[in-house]
């Protein structure tokens, strides 16, 4: 497929309500779009790389950087290109998964288009709908968190994970058991807020049945990890330490996880995010999606991605309206809990284009 030309856009969208975690509160999101025009058609990709480098060392400027002068410069040097081509075309440039990431959705997503073949088709799906957990910051008070938790559990949802960190973690927990029983699924997210020495702290949620602990050290402490799993019960998730199929096969094998956390812009891309389904498989590691606030463009790769015979534990793939008042696509509307995986060409949705302007702070064309 040849590229005509790229467009970069940038998009604010308020959120519902403060997002807070172990490393800030969210207001808005700020997203990087990548829109991929052919002589047939177009695709849309989503960086989900945040406005600050606090969940990585990616932000929303440097991703738009490397894509505008080094990633979509090289795509334009192929001629032909096709989403498999992508990643081994853009390997001499060290890091940035975000914004690769990106750009191969893009690609993906115009040649599946071409070929009317949705992103569920391509990836493997087994299922029509995935069931969908929700993920709840961190509150001022433990009453707000329990009417929060309340609001989502009659929204449907069939998993909840409780964003934790030192002095938010064994009574939040303990405030949910005590309210919702010992049925609700119930996981929590430290997002590398803890070292090992808070191992005796968080062997103190052992007793609520909590389905995982996700990240609780920093990204590179991966026998830190191993060493917190021979310390406490709850199983230990990765997430920022997943960075490839790789990094996923030497974490289990050095027993520092028993569960992945699969972000596909967090590893680079869909093609890559199956890998490290594959990989995961081949251990016998459940794995699950991981969100990333998206728009309703990434919303639906990932609900496509968590069709995957080996997404055997509910993700962060909840509706529109859990961040967004009005998503820049059809929303994506919970029902009985699940949501359905899109079936149409591609990502199977696409902008709608007032909603799109409304919300676009910046556009950038990048000609062939
Ligand atoms: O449901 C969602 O899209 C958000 C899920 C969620 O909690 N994401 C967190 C995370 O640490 O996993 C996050 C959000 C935004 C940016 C980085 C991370």
């Amino acid at each position: 497929m040849k590229l005509s030309g790229v467009e970069l856009r940038r998009v604010r969208m308020p959120l519902v309500s403060p997002f807070r975690t172990s490393f800030g509160t969210q207001a808005e999101r700020e997203v990087l779009l990548v829109r991929v025009v052919t002589p047939t058609g177009e695709g849309w990709g989503e960086c989900v790389t945040m406005a600050d480098p606090v969940y990585s060392s990616e932000y929303t400027d440097g991703a738009e950087h490397v894509l505008r002068n080094f990633l979509v410069p090289t795509l334009f040097q192929l001629g032909e290109v096709t989403a498999n081509l992508v990643t081994p075309s853009l390997a001499r440039f060290k890091g940035h998964r975000m914004a690769k990431g990106a750009l191969e959705m893009a690609v993906l997503d115009a040649e599946l288009r071409a070929h009317d073949r949705s992103f569920a088709a391509e990836l493997g799906s087994t299922r029509a709908s995935v069931p969908c957990g929700v993920s709840v910051g961190i509150m001022d008070s433990i009453p707000e968190l329990l009417d929060a938790v309340d609001g989502y559990l009659d929204a449907g949802y069939v998993r909840i994970k409780l964003k934790i960190e030192p002095g938010w973690d064994v009574a939040p927990v303990r405030a949910v058991r005590e309210r919702f029983g010992d049925d609700v699924l119930l996981q929590v997210d430290a997002n590398t807020a803890y070292t090992l020495s808070d191992a005796p702290l968080l062997a103190r949620l052992d007793p609520f049945g909590l389905l995982l602990i996700e990240q609780p050290l920093e990204e590179e402490d991966v026998l830190g990890h191993a060493e917190l799993a021979r310390r406490i019960r709850t199983p230990i998730c990765l997430d920022e330490s997943i960075v490839s199929a790789r990094s996923a096969a030497d974490a289990i094998t050095l027993g520092a996880c028993q569960i992945v956390n699969i972000k596909p812009g967090r590893v680079g891309g869909y093609l890559e995010a199956r890998r490290v389904h594959d990989v995961c498989a081949a251990h016998g590691i459940p794995v699950w999606c991981g969100g990333m606030i998206e728009t309703g463009l990434g919303r639906a790769a990932n609900v496509a991605l968590a069709s995957l015979p080996g997404f055997t534990l509910p993700g962060d793939t909840s509706a529109s309206d859990r961040f967004y008042r009005t998503d820049i696509t059809e929303p994506f509307v919970l029902e009985a809990g699940h949501l359905p995986v899109p079936t149409g060409p591609g990502l199977g949705v696409a902008p709608i284009p007032d909603l799109l302007d409304a919300v676009t702070t910046s556009r950038v064309w990048l000609s062939s």
